[in-house]
């Protein structure tokens, strides 16, 4: 213990800030963390009890105490970056993902419409969390949202069809964007790869996705890696409104 020197306390901060806030988008990574977290609270309590027990004073504690000092710091760090991003601060400014209201029209028209003659799709809402990866290996779009222009996309058979749209602010930025699928083993056999993908990029951001099933031609919504299943197209209006604001 007493071998660690300030420098390699600073280091171990620096490598495992770096890690919890630049990799907190991966599956491990959050698993990671959170039994990280769970790690500090329990060596903190220890200490306390420690620290009771054999009546140390303060400054030797802190003394005892320098090796879980980075651990308590990342942490809080890094919750204090987690609520930042959760009230939309990105980057030094305010940030979210704000849709207009007639591009909302546009929307539920496409939505409606695409749900109407069964053509699958999935269409996922960029918020504070960067969807940057998966925008990089699929296929540029750049234009505002329109209902033509989404039902279009999705049509059967044509090279766009397969795969996610991507919307930031009120653009569709790609199609054909692949995400991680969730590997939760309870969700019904029912739900394929397309609704696997949304509660999939759902639990690694902070994204909202829509998913119109080709089979059946229910609506879904994911968020937070939770998927509400077959909802109405006022029930897709309220997701919109609480998530996406004008
Ligand atoms: N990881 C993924 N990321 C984005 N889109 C995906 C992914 N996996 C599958 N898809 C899309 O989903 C389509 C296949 O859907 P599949 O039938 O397996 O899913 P499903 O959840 O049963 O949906 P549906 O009810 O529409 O059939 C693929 O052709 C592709 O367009």
């Amino acid at each position: 213990m007493s071998d660690i020197t300030q420098f390699d306390v600073l280091l171990i901060n620096v490598y495992l800030l770096a890690i919890f806030t630049n990799l907190i988008k991966t599956k491990t990574i959050i698993h990671l963390y959170r039994f990280f977290k769970l790690l500090v609270v329990v060596l903190i309590v220890v200490a306390i009890i420690e620290m009771v027990r054999e009546q140390i004073v303060w400054h030797e504690a802190l003394i005892k105490g320098l090796p879980i000092i980075p651990l308590f710091v990342v942490t809080v760090q890094t919750e204090f970056v987690l609520i930042l991003k959760k009230l939309g601060f990105k980057g030094g400014h305010l940030f979210s993902n704000t849709i207009e209201d007639t591009v909302k029209i546009e929307l539920i028209k496409s939505v409606d419409f695409l749900s109407s003659k069964r053509i699958g799709a999935l269409i996922t809402f960029e918020k504070t969390n960067s969807l940057d990866e998966y925008i990089s290996t699929a296929y540029p779009i750049n234009a505002q949202l329109n209902h033509e222009l989404l039902s279009t996309i999705f049509f059967p058979s044509t090279p766009l069809h397969d795969g996610a749209v991507i919307v930031r602010m009120s653009n569709i930025v790609c199609a054909g964007a692949y995400f991680p699928p969730t590997e939760r083993l309870d969700i019904p056999k029912t739900f394929g790869s397309r609704h696997r993908a949304a509660i999939g990029i759902s639990e690694i951001t902070d994204s909202l996705t829509i998913v119109v099933s080709e089979e059946t031609g229910k609506i879904s919504v994911a968020v937070d890696g939770y998927l509400d299943h077959d909802i109405s197209k006022e029930a897709l209006l309220l997701y919109l409104e609480k998530h996406l604001q004008s």
